[in-house]
């Protein structure tokens, strides 16, 4: 009988200097190719001295902030700002993206729907929606590679077998890699972690670009989205990037596009510089809200006037919320490009007729602000939400795939000032908002800690970035000492309190999910780890980086031989 082969004693055929402590799997050991790692590899070499020194000096900025000082526009790029230039025309193949579906790159049958979905793209996310497992991200690149071949199916045997395959029309791939700021630390390159969006973008690219070119025509794509940048410094590394992969593929400048997500409060004073270091590959910007919102906090650590109401209160209706679309859609307009609007948090109800239609409303009043305000499309969490969704940006456009040649701007959006986008946002604080923060924040940390990124609670969709905001609100609450509403009476918010509320709450997320599921889940550790992290002298740069070597699991060194 032929012996199998021994894939506990195998290991992935690397280049020089690269070392995978991942699992093998032969799988993903199609991905992880000797050529594929050298192109990370190459990478890694040009950039990392560039990415360290632009996380050197977002710690260097925080530090001024810290210190009193509020971000501003820079009077060294004005001429960037008031220079009379676009980007390059928008791809033929991406002017229509009214409705786009956000989802993890696994489970494989979510990416199948997701590109069956009638979304017009489907943003397929290694980001605020995955646990950056091994596991889970060597599973995305091998559903991602699939995806863009065409050939991706699956087999559900929890559903009697109910095969998934992807529909005659699907929605445009793009995807999204980490943050500049995560290791990769299954991928050591010269002896240190890779950076994680390299790894991400890197072996996603080296798959799939060649179908990009013999499906897509024109030659344009692979598309991405860029997350969590703070300054234009970083997407020039992005466009480096990119022209660095198109030379190795030997495909034209400017066939990769990419989508910046402005979710950091410091982008937002350098969007017109963020566009311009990537008018060659861009394709707009996008309202990362959720983000947003946490970075407001994080800017603001140091400031006792800028604390954040309840959490349920920080909508868009908040003046500088308002102010930060606004100013979005007139910079992307200006500058020839889609302005994306964001994702509303509600997703269907299934048991109940009468608040999913109540959700349901919520969502369409979000989307027509929206599409009123100027936005070329939008952000959908589920599925089921994609009609009315639809219905609202397909009934304004009128038959126009994207509003960006209308010079939609809203009326204020030319007169928004510094002031504006960093104005605080008003409404109470209450001890139900710090108990709320507490039950989503933990119930998410030991999701991630369990391997899903996304997760519904409480009928909304929350993920990293959502999840961030209950994290950072408790710690600023409880660092400035505000007061709090209990019912009519003031409290401060002190460690005592949380320490009380994180208790009760426990108790409360243990009876909800039943004893049984509290015990296999990981609900006591993300106890201990949200409340270190609410009480922290020092505000965590961010929870998915302090938890993350929770995550990493190192297999043992597989012998010199390889099979
Ligand atoms: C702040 C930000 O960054 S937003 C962007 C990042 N966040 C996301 O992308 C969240 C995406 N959404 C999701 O992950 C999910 O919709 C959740 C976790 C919110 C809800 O998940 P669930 O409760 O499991 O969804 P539900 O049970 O209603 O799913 C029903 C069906 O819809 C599918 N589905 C649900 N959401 C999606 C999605 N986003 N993409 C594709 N398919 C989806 C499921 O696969 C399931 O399919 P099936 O009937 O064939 O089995
Ligand atoms: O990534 C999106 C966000 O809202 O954050
Ligand atoms: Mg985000």
């Amino acid at each position: 009988m032929p012996s199998m082969p021994d894939t506990a004693m195998a290991s992935y055929d690397t280049p020089e200097g690269v070392d995978i402590r991942g699992r093998y799997d032969p799988e993903f050991a199609t991905i992880l190719t000797r050529d594929a790692l050298s192109f990370v590899a190459g990478l890694q070499r040009e950039f990392r001295g560039a990415v360290r020194h632009a996380m050197e000096r977002r710690r260097e900025t925080q530090r001024r902030y810290d210190a009193g000082e509020l971000p501003r526009f820079d009077p060294a790029t004005k001429f960037v700002r008031e220079g009379d230039w676009t980007c390059a025309p928008v791809p033929p193949a991406i002017a229509d993206r009214t409705v786009e579906i956000t989802g993890p790159v696994d489970p494989r049958k979510m990416v199948i729907n997701a590109l069956n979905s009638g979304a017009k793209v489907f943003m397929a996310d290694f980001e605020d929606a995955l646990a950056p497992t091994w596991e889970n991200l060597m599973r995305g690149q091998v559903n991602l590679r699939d995806a863009v071949a065409g050939t991706i199916s699956f087999r559900d045997t929890a559903r009697g077998g109910r095969v998934y395959k992807l529909e005659e029309r699907t929605a445009k791939l793009f995807v999204r890699p980490r943050g500049w700021h995560l290791p990769e630390a299954h991928v050591f390159i010269d002896g240190e972690p890779a950076i994680g969006c390299l790894v991400d973008f890197g072996l996603y690219f080296f798959h799939s670009h060649a179908a990009f070119r013999a499906g897509q025509g024109a030659g344009f794509g692979p598309f991405f989205y860029l997350p969590k940048m703070e300054h234009s410094r970083e997407a020039r590394i992005w466009n480096g990037v990119f022209e660095r992969a198109e030379r190795v593929a030997g495909i034209e400048r400017g066939s990769i596009r990419a989508t910046v997500l402005v979710e950091t409060l410091p982008a937002v004073f350098q969007m017109d510089e963020i566009l311009h270091e990537l008018r060659d590959h861009s394709a707009g910007l996008n309202c990362g809200r959720w983000d947003y919102i946490f970075s407001y906090v994080k800017t603001f650590r140091a400031h006792p006037d800028r604390l954040l109401p309840d959490r349920a209160l920080v909508g868009m209706a908040q003046h500088f919320m308002r102010s930060y679309s606004h100013l979005l859609i007139r910079t992307c307009h200006r500058r020839q490009v889609h302005a994306m609007g964001g994702m509303a948090a509600q997703i269907p109800i299934k048991d109940d007729a009468a608040a999913n239609e109540a959700a349901l409303e919520l969502v369409r009043n979000d989307k027509l602000r929206e599409v009123r305000a100027g936005h070329d499309g939008t952000w959908a969490a589920h599925p089921g939400l994609i009609p009315a969704i639809r219905e609202v940006f397909e009934g304004h456009l009128g038959g126009k795939p994207n509003q960006i040649n209308a010079a939609a701007a809203p009326a204020d959006a030319a007169a928004i000032t510094e002031e504006d986008l960093i104005q605080p946002p008003r409404g109470g604080r209450t001890v139900e908002g710090l108990r709320l923060n507490t039950r989503v924040g933990v119930q998410y940390l030991a999701a991630w800690l369990g391997g899903s990124g996304s997760v519904p609670l409480y009928n909304l969709m929350e993920d990293a970035a959502t999840a961030e905001i209950s994290r950072v609100q408790n710690w600023q609450w409880l660092r400035h000492g505000a007061t709090l509403d209990a019912g009519g009476v003031a409290v401060r918010a002190t460690p005592e309190l949380l320490a009380r509320v994180m208790e009760e709450e426990m108790a409360r997320v243990r009876a909800e999910v039943g004893a049984e599921r509290f015990r296999r889940g990981r609900y006591a550790e993300a106890g201990k780890i949200f409340s270190r992290q609410c009480v922290a002298p020092e505000l965590d740069d961010f929870l998915t980086l302090d938890a993350y070597g929770l995550i990493v699991v190192h297999h043992p060194r597989a012998p010199a031989s390889k099979l």
